[in-house]
């Protein structure tokens, strides 16, 4: 049996974490991503194809030149803040993009997908921690056009047969352990690298009182005021695709899935500030500034369900260990000004 896997979004942060791991363990992989938010040398293993989601000839041609067994479904704009203000742009790519892929694959009869989705999607949690159950009400684009995805997959499993995993991220964090492979977004937005560049710029002589740190609110009914989320390591991410793949070779009958993953856990965006701190040894400031559009208050999952169903867990579930990694690599591969 063939065991080519097709990872879009490849050359982005998570994708290439898990292209990676998919060669450690032995898959074929195939890439496919437009590079307009990745980096070609991200790819460090497989075959990759330069390609648009709506571009179905590529797509098509992909399918009859490799033995497809499953894809991996990154690609995706993936930015809470700027989805708020481009809403036609993630709703076009990310929910288009992804019916093109669908109705590829279906042509080329491959029936098995695990899809990039995110707690997101639940919007502000009627309770907390959240499990698959909570209501999903997204309060911004981005979770919304993961959800229309989510219930496209439902559907064109009642209807078309199709197997589906998705896996709802909570805030993927860390690198690669060895700091070889890492994080580069260009602008960068999220919270640990910007804190991590911070660090870097002062350890390299640079004012600490000319911050460039911003914590988005500090008027949240959270237990210091600021956004509590739950980070897990990259790596983990990854670990729980493959459960998900052999969860669908196993059980071909069980249609759409969903599942968080989390670590259980919340961090409010001061303590990821004072972890940072102490893992790098530096010490930097910052500015209390207004909320950002579209932030729930607090985010952090019940992962219970992964863990029993997909017989899976976390390995770097102490933030410190996320940190430490990503501090690996950004010491390595500073940010260029
Ligand atoms: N980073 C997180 O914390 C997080 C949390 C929850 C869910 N997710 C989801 O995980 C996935 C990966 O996130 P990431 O942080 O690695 O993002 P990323 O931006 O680093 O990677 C996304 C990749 O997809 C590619 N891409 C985007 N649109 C494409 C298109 N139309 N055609 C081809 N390629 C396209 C980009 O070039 C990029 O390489 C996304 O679907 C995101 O929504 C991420
Ligand atoms: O300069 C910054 C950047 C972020 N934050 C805060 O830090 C938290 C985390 O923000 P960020 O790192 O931007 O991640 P999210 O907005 O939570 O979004 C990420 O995590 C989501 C799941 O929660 C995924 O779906 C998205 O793709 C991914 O970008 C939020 O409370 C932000 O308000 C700041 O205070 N200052």
């Amino acid at each position: 049996m063939s065991k080519t896997i097709l990872v879009t979004g490849g050359a982005g942060y998570i994708g290439s974490h898990m292209v990676r791991m998919l060669d450690q363990r032995g898959f074929d992989v195939v890439v496919y991503d437009n590079l307009e938010r990745g980096n070609r040398d991200a790819v460090t293993a497989g075959v990759l194809i330069e390609g648009d989601l709506h571009d179905t000839d590529r797509l098509n041609s992909v399918f009859e030149s490799h033995d497809i067994e499953a894809v991996m479904h990154f690609a995706a704009l993936a930015y809470v803040g700027e989805s708020v203000h481009e809403p036609a742009l993630y709703y076009r790519n990310n929910v288009t993009g992804t019916q093109c892929l669908l109705d590829t694959m279906r042509a080329h009869q491959v029936n098995k997908l695990v899809f990039s989705s995110t707690c997101a999607t639940y919007g502000v949690p009627e309770n907390l921690p959240i499990t698959e159950a909570t209501p999903q009400n997204p309060i911004n684009p981005y979770g919304q056009s993961k959800l229309m995805v989510e219930q496209i997959l439902k559907d064109y499993s009642v209807a078309y047969g199709f197997r589906s995993v998705a896996l709802r991220y909570f805030n993927a964090a860390g690198c690669a352990e060895d700091g070889s492979l890492g994080e580069r977004h260009d602008p960068e937005t999220h919270l640990l690298p910007l804190i991590l560049f911070e660090a870097l710029r002062v350890q390299s002589g640079g004012n600490p009182t000319d911050t460039a740190l911003k914590v988005f609110g500090n008027d949240f009914d959270t237990r210091d005021g600021t956004c509590v989320r739950d980070y897990i390591h990259v790596n983990d991410l990854c670990s729980a695709h493959i459960a998900a793949f052999e969860r669908m070779l196993k059980t071909p009958d069980l249609g759409a899935e969903q599942f968080n993953l989390g670590v259980n856990r919340g961090y409010t965006v001061l303590e990821i500030i004072d972890a940072c701190r102490e893992v790098t040894g530096v010490d930097f400031s910052y500015n209390s500034v207004a909320r950002r559009a579209g932030d729930p208050p607090e985010l952090v999952a019940d992962a219970s369900r992964a863990m029993s169903e997909l017989q899976w867990s976390p390995v770097h579930a102490d933030v410190k260990e996320s940190i430490q990694h990503a501090w690996n690599w950004f010491s390595a591969h500073p940010p260029a000004n």
